[in-house]
C-alpha cells in the first residue's frame, strides 16, 4: 500500500488561527468515524484548535459535494454580514457611532474543508456512479469556492481494503490523518 509523501516539516504558523470544516458521510461508520478521528488528530497535533474544527454528516457520499459547498458558503456569508454590520454600526462618516452590539468578531470563512465518505464496491454498478459523481463533484466545489477541499473518499473494492485505510487491522495506516495535514498545508497556503 502505497502511503501519502510526508507533510513538509515546516511548522504552519498559522495553524491556531485557522478555521476547518470538516464534512462526513455516515455510511460504513467504523471507517467514517475512525477516518475523522484520524484527521482530527492530525489537525491538532498540526496546532490547530479543536473550537476552530467544524464537524458536519451526511446521510452519504452523494450528498458530500452539496454539503460542502453550503458549509464553505453560509461561512463567508456569515462572515461577510458581520463584518458589514461591523463597519455599519461603526461608520466612518461619524466617528460617534459605535457599535449597535457588542457582537463578536465577524466569524471566518473556512480555510479548508476535508469532505469524508466510504464507498465500498458492492454488487451494482451504483458504487462507480457515485463514486464518480462526488469526487467530480468535490474538485468542482473547491474550485468554484476557491476553498481548498480535501478529497477524504475511500473509494474501495472491499470492506477490508476500506478497513485497511481507515486503520483497522493489522498494519492498517490512517488516511483520515493524511488528510488532516494536507488540510493544514493547503489552507496555510492561503494564509502565506
Ligand atoms: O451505496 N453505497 C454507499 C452509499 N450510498 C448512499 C448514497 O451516498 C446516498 O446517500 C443515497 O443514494 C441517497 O442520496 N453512500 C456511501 O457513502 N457509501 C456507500 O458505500
Amino acid at each position: 500500500q502505497v502511503h501519502a509523501p510526508a507533510a513538509p516539516t515546516a511548522p504552519f504558523p498559522h495553524a491556531a488561527s485557522l478555521r476547518i470544516g470538516i464534512v462526513h458521510a455516515r455510511w460504513n461508520g467504523a471507517c467514517i468515524d475512525a477516518l475523522v478521528e484520524g484527521s482530527l488528530k492530525a489537525l491538532t497535533a498540526a496546532g490547530v484548535q479543536r473550537d476552530n474544527i467544524v464537524v458536519e454528516s451526511v446521510p452519504g457520499s452523494w450528498e458530500l459535494p452539496h454539503a460542502t459547498a453550503r458549509m464553505i458558503a453560509a461561512a463567508q456569508t456569515q462572515a461577510s454580514s458581520a463584518a458589514t454590520d461591523l463597519m455599519s454600526a461603526t461608520s466612518l462618516l461619524d466617528p460617534s457611532s459605535t457599535p449597535s452590539s457588542t457582537s463578536s468578531a465577524p466569524s471566518a470563512p473556512f480555510d479548508a474543508v476535508i469532505s469524508i465518505g466510504v464507498l465500498i464496491k458492492g454488487s451494482t454498478m451504483h458504487f462507480e456512479y457515485i463514486s464518480d459523481a462526488c469526487v467530480h463533484g468535490l474538485m468542482r466545489v473547491g474550485l468554484d469556492s476557491n476553498t481548498p477541499v480535501i478529497l477524504g473518499v475511500l473509494t474501495a473494492l472491499t470492506q477490508e481494503q476500506a478497513e485497511q485505510r481507515s486503520g483497522i487491522g493489522k498494519d492498517a495506516h490512517n488516511h483520515g490523518e493524511d488528510w488532516g495535514s494536507a488540510a493544514v498545508e493547503m489552507a496555510s497556503k492561503t494564509k502565506d
